[in-house]
């Protein structure tokens, strides 16, 4: 037994879906926590197309993915919720007096059901690639950049062609001292305008290049790059903060161990979105049924037949079908 509070609801995934299973849970009178492993909720539509317009969400005729999930975090927050960022679950466990024993890669979390939105599996940051990475990963190489301010007065060499690596290069020139963007084309990725202004920046864009050694004990001192043509290399004395931001890879990784029927990477649900361990429920990408597809907007209905069925669980006097939002919500004007 545990101290610890006991949640109604855990939801493994903080995407699109898991946000809005987040909300049905507060709208079913339920305790609920997210667990993310991204330092940031949105899943797909953040860590991967946050400025594409989606076309395809009922009710908006179109929208923008980031847009999308900041309504989602508003709406999400009506209600008290718990949400841990940048942790990974890692293993699941059923006591023997039912209560799930959630482990990440942080702690220990403790919960009456679990609901699995876990999408593709846990993202995590793409790495350069080369050796001794993993030295520094506790020193000065960065995948996210939570606080400008650690990189006041400092020379930072950034990596990436994409909109997030020239955006952060760009948020980084007025603060550091110097600012290198090393990027491995000729051509960036990101937007016309952030370009135009990178160009006009004092940022120094190093391209066509790759990371080929980092050199340091401690901390990263020194870092050699390769030219992505000719092969010729060139030395950048003096680096104080390395920052990385190759995008994302994704991996069901451990969610392949916790004794789910797994087929073709998806967790096996029945229509009340049940997995085959009693009191844990999957929604979105994540689950497969017979004629499943994997939208965004399959996946909103997932989720309130997940949290309604989890709900029962919890409370069996209490029932699947929910009141409609329209009674539950009167006196929630913020909704609005
Ligand atoms: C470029 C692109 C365009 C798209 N366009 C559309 C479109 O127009 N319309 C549409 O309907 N769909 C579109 N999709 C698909 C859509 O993004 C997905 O269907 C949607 O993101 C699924 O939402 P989800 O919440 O199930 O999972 P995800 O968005 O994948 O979120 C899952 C989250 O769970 C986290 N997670 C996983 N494992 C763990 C773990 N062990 N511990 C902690 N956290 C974990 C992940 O880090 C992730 O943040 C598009 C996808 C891409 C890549």
């Amino acid at each position: 037994m545990t101290n610890l509070p006991i949640i109604d609801v855990t939801i493994i995934g903080g995407g699109p879906v898991g946000m809005f299973s987040a909300f049905y849970g507060g709208m079913r009178k339920m305790s609920v926590k997210i667990i993310e492993s991204l330092p940031q909720l949105g899943g797909q539509l953040s860590a991967l197309y946050p400025e594409k317009y989606i076309y395809d969400i009922a009710g908006f005729p179109e929208v923008k993915a980031q847009q999308l999930i900041d309504n989602l975090e508003k709406q999400m927050k009506v209600f008290p919720v718990e949400v841990c960022l940048e942790e990974s679950v890692e293993k699941i466990e059923k006591n023997a007096d039912g209560i799930f024993v959630i482990t990440t890669n942080k702690k220990t979390h403790y919960s009456k059901t679990i609901l699995i939105t876990a999408g593709n599996g846990a993202f995590n940051p793409r790495p350069l690639g080369i050796e001794r990475e993993d030295d520094f990963k506790n020193a000065n190489l960065h995948y996210f950049v939570n606080d400008l301010e650690k990189f006041r007065g400092k020379n930072v060499m950034v990596f990436g062609g994409g909109d997030s690596a020239v955006d952060w290069a760009l948020m980084l020139e007025p603060v550091a001292s110097k600012v290198m963007l090393v990027h491995r084309r000729d051509k960036f990725r990101a937007h016309e305008h952030s370009v135009e202004k990178l160009m006009a920046s004092s940022v120094e864009v190093l391209t066509p290049y790759n990371p080929h050694m980092l050199i340091g004990t401690e901390k990263i001192d020194q870092v050699i790059l390769k030219h992505a043509k000719d092969e010729s290399q060139t030395l950048l004395k003096d680096v104080d903060e390395v920052i990385v931001n190759y995008g994302f890879v994704s991996t069901l990784g451990p969610i392949k161990n916790w004794g789910l029927q797994i087929e073709k990477n998806s967790i096996v649900v029945n229509s009340r979105m049940e997995t085959n361990i009693e009191g844990i429920y999957a929604a979105g990408d994540i689950c497969t049924y017979e004629g499943k597809i994997k939208l965004i907007a399959s996946g909103f209905g997932e989720a309130p037949v997940a949290i309604s069925n989890a709900k029962v669980y919890v409370d069996p006097s209490s029932k699947v079908q929910p009141l409609h939002s329209t009674s539950i919500m009167e006196n929630k004007k913020q909704l609005v």
